[in-house]
C-alpha cells in the first residue's frame, strides 16, 4: 500500500528559480568565521540618531514582524558607508522555530536565539527606499543577534503588541516612544561586509552592519515570538 508522499520544496533552495540575484556573489546571511576577519583600520566612528517620539506601524509582513518608521527623519553614516548617509526605514526581526537557533547570521558556526535588523536607505545618492534597494551602495542594515537573558524593555514595546497583528498583513500603530538606538548593544564593535537582502529578492544592495556583542532578550520575549511562529501564524 503505497503512501502518496508530496515534498513541497519551498525556501532559499527554490528561490535562484524565481530570483536570479539570489545566485549572486555577495548573498547574505553568512557565517562571520571570526579569525579571517581583518580589522577596521582607520574607518571613522560608526554615527547614528533616530528620532523617539513618532507614530510607529508594527505589521507582519508574513516572515517576523516588522516596525516602519513611516518616513520620520534619522541617520546612519561614518564606518564603512564612506561619505554618504542612510536614513532608517524599517526594522524587523527574524526568530527561529525553536528557542537556540533562528538568527540569520552566524559566528564561527553558532546561531543565536534571533536577529534584528535596522534597514537604512541612501538619502545621499537616492531618491526613494525602492530606488536604494536596487542599487549596490543602496542599503545598510545594523544586525544585532539576540540572546536569551534578561528582559529588553524597549524591545517589549513591540513584543506586547504581537497577539495584535497575529495574521500576516495585520498592522498595528502606536505612539509611545521608542528609541531605536535602544535595540543596539552597548559596545558598538562590529562586522562589516558587502551583502544582499537575506529573503527574495535577495538584491544585492545591502552593506552589512553585525554588532560583536549581543543583546539579551527574555525567554518569555523569545516564547512570544515563536508562539506566533509556531502555530503557523508566520509572525
Ligand atoms: C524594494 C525592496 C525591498 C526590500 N525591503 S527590506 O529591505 O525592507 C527587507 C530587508 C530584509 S533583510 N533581512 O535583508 O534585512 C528582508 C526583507 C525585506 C523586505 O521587506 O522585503
Ligand atoms: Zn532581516
Amino acid at each position: 500500500y503505497l503512501v502518496p508522499v508530496v515534498i513541497l520544496i519551498v525556501g532559499p533552495a527554490t528561490w535562484v528559480e524565481k530570483f536570479p540575484e539570489a545566485r549572486g556573489t555577495r548573498q547574505s546571511p553568512v557565517d562571520i568565521v571570526t579569525s579571517r576577519a581583518s580589522s577596521g583600520g582607520s574607518a571613522p566612528p560608526l554615527v547614528w540618531r533616530y528620532s523617539v517620539n513618532h507614530p510607529r506601524s508594527v505589521v507582519n509582513p508574513g516572515y517576523c514582524w516588522r516596525v516602519d518608521e513611516n518616513g520620520y527623519d534619522s541617520e546612519l553614516r561614518g564606518g564603512p558607508l564612506g561619505s554618504d548617509v542612510y536614513k532608517l526605514q524599517q526594522w524587523h526581526c527574524h526568530w527561529g522555530s525553536v528557542n537556540g537557533e533562528g538568527s540569520e547570521h552566524t559566528v564561527d558556526g553558532r546561531a543565536f536565539s534571533g536577529e534584528l535588523h535596522l534597514v537604512h536607505w541612501n538619502t545621499s545618492k537616492y531618491n526613494s527606499f525602492t530606488e536604494a534597494a536596487g542599487q549596490p551602495d543602496g542599503l545598510a542594515v545594523l544586525g544585532v543577534l539576540l540572546m536569551v537573558g534578561s528582559k529588553h524593555d524597549e524591545l517589549d514595546k513591540v513584543v506586547r503588541l504581537l497577539p495584535y497583528i497575529q495574521h500576516k498583513g495585520d498592522k498595528v500603530t502606536f505612539s509611545e516612544p521608542l528609541n531605536p538606538a535602544n535595540l543596539l548593544p552597548k559596545r558598538i564593535a562590529y562586522w562589516t561586509y558587502p551583502g544582499s537582502l537575506t529573503t527574495p529578492p535577495c538584491t544585492e544592495s545591502v552593506t552589512w552592519i553585525l554588532f560583536k556583542e549581543p543583546v539579551q532578550v527574555s525567554a518569555e520575549q523569545v516564547r512570544l515570538n515563536l508562539c506566533y511562529y509556531v502555530n503557523g501564524k508566520n509572525v
